[in-house]
């Protein structure tokens, strides 16, 4: 699935970027695109990392970041094993020509004791947003740095790798292609329920409250298909029926959510920061149907990759092809489904974005003042995922009865965060809770088996509207 130049005529073509400069087609560049810096935010971007001052208020310092080295078992594992799986499977999914296997074999070789080294990918449209990355952290071990940046750093490395951004076999060849094909492939039987349960309602005229709220029950479950923790062909968590995923609902603030779309004297704009591509998308995708089919909403915008990472990780490419296969189903629920969604692109009700920030390894109390005035223009921001849910706490070691308002960033927008529990990030929990999870079973915050729908309302503050200095 080449997300090449002319995957962006396909209908609902790609729109600009926002966040750090708007990328545009440039067929003579590598990689086909380029993206200018607008001159207002080069101050901001390349403004050297000034030293944590504390937070701007006078509450404590922030808690420490995950590391490889001094975190639970799971962050080491995830470096030492997990990353070079996966690197592994890269090779062993694509057919690339030897030169670029060996670059891909070298960053194994380096996993965990290696050193973080600048980007050797140039030509790149977000090479320079990376130098400034990458600074702070040099000479750093895989173990050392903080575990978010060396995440999104090791997927980024994993495309200098195979030569994303530049001329050859690899040039915007999405890696994980085959896995994000197999994924879905093997989720026909609950995509087709889904849909029918769409379609039930809208012949029902049933779109209320009690339809949201079991799309986003939905939507938070399909987090459960996550292709970097389970390849399409292992078995990932799951629940045996609806009863033991309430069971397995930690926390549900939906009503809180659900009430910042009511008694508005205009429809409200729902933004979405999206997660994995395969059944998660198509979950999302039919709570996207649900808001639209909602009087209360006018308008959704999806937040996705500038280009493929974290294994299933979607992008702009991977909506339209997900539309392009679902479109084809023998079940007419889901071809309705396709139908409405495209209606809805084709009359700028439904919008796509994608940004190199989503990519990047700034946390939320890093996002920088661009991006938080586009996102207070949301009425409600869905964030999906683990790795967004850990983007929100700064993938900090908060104590997880801290109250998730507390640790979540202050963002100029209500946020609800759906999100399965994979990795030792977490708050809002009660101790009971806790104890009783750690009794009972011992990897339940990295087992995907739990998960959280958590509340946070928007920070009318000033200190929301800009990037903290103490993130
Ligand atoms: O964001 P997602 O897809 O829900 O999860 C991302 C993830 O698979 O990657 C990290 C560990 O490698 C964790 O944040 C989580 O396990």
């Amino acid at each position: 699935m080449a997300g090449g130049i002319a995957a962006r005529e396909r209908p609902g073509a790609r729109p600009p970027i926002y966040g750090f400069g708007e990328k545009r087609n440039a067929p003579d560049l590598p990689g086909g695109v380029a993206v200018q810096i607008p001159k207002n935010l080069c101050p901001l971007l390349f403004r050297k990392p000034i030293a944590a001052v504390g937070p701007t208020d006078s509450s404590a310092p922030l808690p420490p970041p995950l590391r490889g080295t001094n975190s639970g078992a799971f962050t080491r594992r995830t470096i030492a094993a997990r990353w070079p799986r996966i690197a592994g499977r890269v090779i062993a999914d694509n057919d690339f020509p030897d030169p670029i296997n060996a670059r891909i074999q070298a960053l194994r070789d380096a996993l965990p004791d290696g050193s973080i080294r600048r980007l050797r990918d140039d030509e790149a449209p977000d090479a320079a947003l990376w130098g400034e990355y990458v600074a702070p952290h040099l000479g750093k071990t895989w173990l050392e740095v903080p575990w978010f940046f060396g995440e999104t750093y090791f997927y980024r490395r994993l495309l200098e790798a195979t030569g994303y951004f530049r001329a050859g076999a690899g040039r915007q060849a999405d890696p994980f292609t085959d896995q994000k094909e197999q994924g879905l492939a093997h989720t026909e039987a609950r995509i087709e329920a889904l849909a029918q349960r769409r379609s039930r309602a809208r012949e029902e005229g049933d779109e209320t409250r009690s339809v949201l709220t079991r799309l986003l029950r939905s939507a938070l479950w399909g987090n459960q298909a996550d292709l970097s923790m389970w390849t399409a062909d292992e078995e990932g968590p799951g629940h045996r029926h609806s009863e033991q995923a309430e069971e397995h609902l930690l926390v549900d603030d939906t009503p809180a959510a659900l009430a910042q779309l009511e008694g508005r004297d205009r429809p409200a704009r729902v933004d979405v920061w999206a997660d994995n591509a395969g059944f998660e998308l198509v979950s999302d995708l039919a709570l996207v149907d649900g808001l639209l089919a909602a009087e209360a909403v006018g308008q959704v915008t999806v937040h996705l990759k500038a280009h493929p990472t974290f294994v299933s990780d979607a992008t702009v490419d991977d909506v339209h092809a997900t539309l392009a296969t679902l479109a084809d189903a023998d079940e007419a629920a889901v071809r309705a489904l396709v139908g409405r969604l495209r209606r809805a692109l084709a009359a700028g009700r439904l919008r796509l974005r994608d940004g190199w920030v989503w990519t990047s390894p700034l946390r939320a109390r890093e996002l920088p003042a661009p991006v938080r005035a586009e996102m207070a223009r949301a009425d409600l921001l869905i964030s999906k995922g683990d790795a967004n849910y850990r983007r929100l706490l700064g993938d900090r070691q908060w104590a997880f009865t801290t109250p998730f308002a507390e640790a979540s960033a202050p963002l100029p927008v209500p946020v609800l965060a759906l999100r399965t529990h994979k990795s030792e990030v977490a708050a809002g929990l009660s101790a009971a809770q806790v104890d009783r999870l750690d009794d009972e079973e011992p990897d339940w915050a990295v087992n995907g088996e739990w998960g959280v729908m958590q509340f946070a309302p928007a920070d009318a503050s000033p200190e929301a509207m800009r990037p903290s200095p103490a993130a």
